[in-house]
């Protein structure tokens, strides 16, 4: 794939970039015309390289040709966006944000002729209120991202509030269907979890990120929304956990001051802590869709089971007597309630949280891991580090769904009542000064992408390919691996 093409001078010996190029003296008098090509390579691991291939000729009007040639046909090439904003947090993961942008990633923009405006943040919030509000974005073809997952995650309720504000629909309703967002957004790893960035791309690497922004690259993805009570809480990408999960970040957020070592501290004093909380889960289920979730089909490039699903009609969001028909409920006492959007797969758990999960068929995968001993869910929790099923084991079921709701016991009958008078202050309190009377805390919090949500009970709708990534999604061989440059001539 090639990224640009530049005139080489090849008497003055540097290129215009003003790189050193070293001519053999016999190649320099007889064909003293030149141009360089730059190319996509590939490397290993799904990586990518920017290289350079220099062309020589004896003629100048011929390189001409080639360049205008080459020039002309990448004009053509209506995907690759020419105008960019970029956001860079410069305080995420180990503050290499603005370094990162600058040394890697804007000589290749230039290279490849995008033009940039960027904003580094002053603050959390920044990008996601300027996205909301001032962003002239008719002006860009995408919007580019330096940092984490939580600046990712900003980024994406910018730009869906936005796109909802400009076409009138609330967000505040569960049951509206949300419009889907023009612009790509490209991810630049920058932070101390990069998962968004893995499970698209396949590493975290931020030459990798730029070089399939500039090739135009279109990766579809599936949003949740969350509500409670008819108000909108969050957008959910990729993981919403209650139980062990919720209780993992709830801890960890105490523990900051331990750096990342909190993950595992937090993640060991909740393992031994083994809450588990009562309530009942309802869901819809996808029941018209290709794939299961422990069928062995993995999202890939070009994934033919997201192309499928997505162009199916999803009839969940219209009115809630329709969708009340067909639903499933789970009543119990749980350990854990995820719903991964995507397989979560990270560098720890390669296969991750749902392996067999989508990232663009419409669909959460609803696992529910039911009360047991602290040796079967230890079993359950190493299974996902290890090619084994972990859906295989007694009190766990796994469920594809495109809504659930869930409501904990101590509010049950409260929070029906709530969702439909709108009781919101009578309903949290009602949870609050009548806990369960068990040794398990009544609730636990629900860690929606890394963020604690104010509320238990919620109500989660899946939007079947509402934003784009500059992404391919994970390549499943990497072709051309090694192959050394061929010489050129012309
Ligand atoms: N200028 C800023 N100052 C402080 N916080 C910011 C700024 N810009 C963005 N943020 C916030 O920093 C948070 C973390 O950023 P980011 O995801 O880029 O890095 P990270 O190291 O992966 O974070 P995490 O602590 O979630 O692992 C984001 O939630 C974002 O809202």
């Amino acid at each position: 794939t090639i990224l640009a093409v530049r005139e080489l001078d090849v008497g003055g010996g540097t290129n215009d970039d003003g790189r050193w190029q070293k001519m053999p003296q016999k190649l320099t008098e007889a064909y003293p015309y030149a141009f360089t090509v730059s190319y996509v390579e590939r490397a290993r691991q799904h990586r990518w390289r920017c290289s350079d291939v220099t062309f020589h000729c004896s003629d100048g009007a011929l390189r001409q040709q080639w360049i205008q040639t080459i020039r002309e046909q990448l004009t053509a090439l209506t995907s690759r966006p020419k105008h960019l904003l970029v956001y860079i947090n410069p305080y995420g993961g180990k503050q290499q944000g603005e370094c990162i942008y600058e040394q890697k990633v804007a000589p290749l923009f230039a290279c490849a002729s995008i033009s940039t405006d960027v904003i580094v943040t002053e603050h959390a919030n920044h990008a996601r209120d300027h996205l909301k509000t001032e962003a002239e974005l008719k002006k860009y073809d995408g919007v580019v991202c330096v940092g984490g997952d939580g600046m990712f995650s900003e980024i994406v309720h910018g730009l869906v509030s936005r796109t909802q504000r400009d076409n009138g629909v609330d967000q505040n309703s569960p049951e509206e269907k949300l419009v889907p967002c023009s612009l790509r957004i490209g991810i630049i790893p920058a932070g101390s979890t990069d998962c968004i960035c893995y499970a698209t791309v396949g590493i975290n690497d931020p030459v990798t990120s730029a070089l399939h922004v500039i090739v135009g690259d279109s990766q579809p993805m599936d949003v949740c929304s969350v509500h409670h009570n008819n108000t909108f809480l969050r957008y959910s990408i990729s993981l919403l956990g209650y139980g062990f999960y919720g209780d993992v970040l709830a801890d960890s957020e105490r523990k900051r001051w331990m750096g990342p070592a909190r993950y595992d501290f937090s993640g060991f004093k909740t393992f031994l802590t083994h809450h588990h909380y009562e309530g009942a889960v309802s869901f819809l289920p996808a029941t018209d869709i290709l794939g299961t979730p422990r069928d062995k089909t993995r999202c890939r490039a070009g994934c033919f089971i997201c192309q499928h699903n997505g162009q199916l009609p999803n009839l969940c969001f219209c009115s809630i007597p329709e969708y009340e028909v067909g639903w499933g409920v789970v009543r119990g006492k749980f350990l854990a309630i995820n719903a991964a959007s995507m397989s979560c797969a990270c560098p720890r758990s390669p296969m991750g949280l749902s392996p067999a999960a989508h990232l663009a068929d419409g669909t959460t995968d609803l696992i529910l891991v039911r009360k047991c001993s602290r040796f079967n869910f230890l079993r359950h929790l190493l299974r996902h580090t290890s090619k084994d099923d972990q859906f295989d084991m007694t009190f766990v079921e796994v469920h594809r769904v495109r809504r659930f709701r869930f409501t904990p016991r101590h509010c049950q009958n409260d929070s029906e009542l709530d969702l439909r008078e709108n009781g919101k202050q009578l309903f949290s309190q009602i949870c609050r000064d009548h806990p369960a009377c068990s040794c398990s805390p009544a609730y636990s919090s629900w860690n929606c992408d890394g963020e604690i949500l104010p509320h238990a009970a919620i109500e989660v709708g899946v939007h079947c390919q509402l934003i784009k990534l500059f992404a391919r999604g994970i390549e499943e061989q990497p072709l051309f691996e090694d192959l050394a440059n061929p010489p050129c001539a012309l």
